[in-house]
């Protein structure tokens, strides 16, 4: 189980495509909260015939549409190879994944706030073994990002 603040919130999903192989996507959602405690908790388990859509809709697009009200929120897939990570994160152009329907929904949703001005950045990263490379950079210009640690903060 897990311990969080009042205003955050987090869930869980493990997708399952294939027989023996899961990923999980976690999505977290929270107030900017730094020392919250959260260890794994599964809120749904999505089964092989439920399609990306349905994923999206039910447990990510409420995240996504928090974040134009100013909250933090992160949604990640973790799994084994050819566990369906890339098919559900970036999709098809029949069937978006959540990163193509994410970017939708946050330009719909900033329509809802007419007075408001947004800045919104984007950064693409792989994260390979212990390699963090930027994938916006043109690929013969590449190398690794450096990790920076600090002692306070990790
Ligand atoms: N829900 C799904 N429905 C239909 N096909 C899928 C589904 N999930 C994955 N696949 C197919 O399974 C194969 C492997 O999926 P994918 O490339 O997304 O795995 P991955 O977890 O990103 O793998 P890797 O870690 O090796 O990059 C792909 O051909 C993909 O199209």
């Amino acid at each position: 189980m897990m311990e969080i603040p009042p205003r955050a919130s987090a869930l869980v999903c493990i997708q399952t495509y294939r027989k023996n192989q899961r990923f999980i996507l976690v999505l977290f959602h929270s107030n900017g909260n730094a020392n919250t405690n959260l260890s794994l908790l599964t809120d749904r388990v999505f089964a092989a015939d439920e399609t990306t859509s349905q994923l999206y809709n039910g447990i990510a697009k409420p995240l996504v549409v928090s974040t134009v009200e100013g909250y933090n929120g992160t949604i990640f897939a973790y799994g084994q190879t050819s566990s369906g990570k890339t098919f559900t994160m970036m999709g098809t152009s029949r069937t978006p994944g959540v990163i193509p329907q994410a970017v939708e929904d946050v330009f719909q949703s900033i329509k809802n706030f007419p007075k408001k001005e947004f800045l919104l950045r984007v950064s693409y990263m792989e994260i390979y073994n212990e390699t963090v490379t930027d994938l916006l950079v043109d690929s013969w210009k590449r190398k690794p990002l450096e990790v920076r640690e600090q002692i306070n903060v990790g």
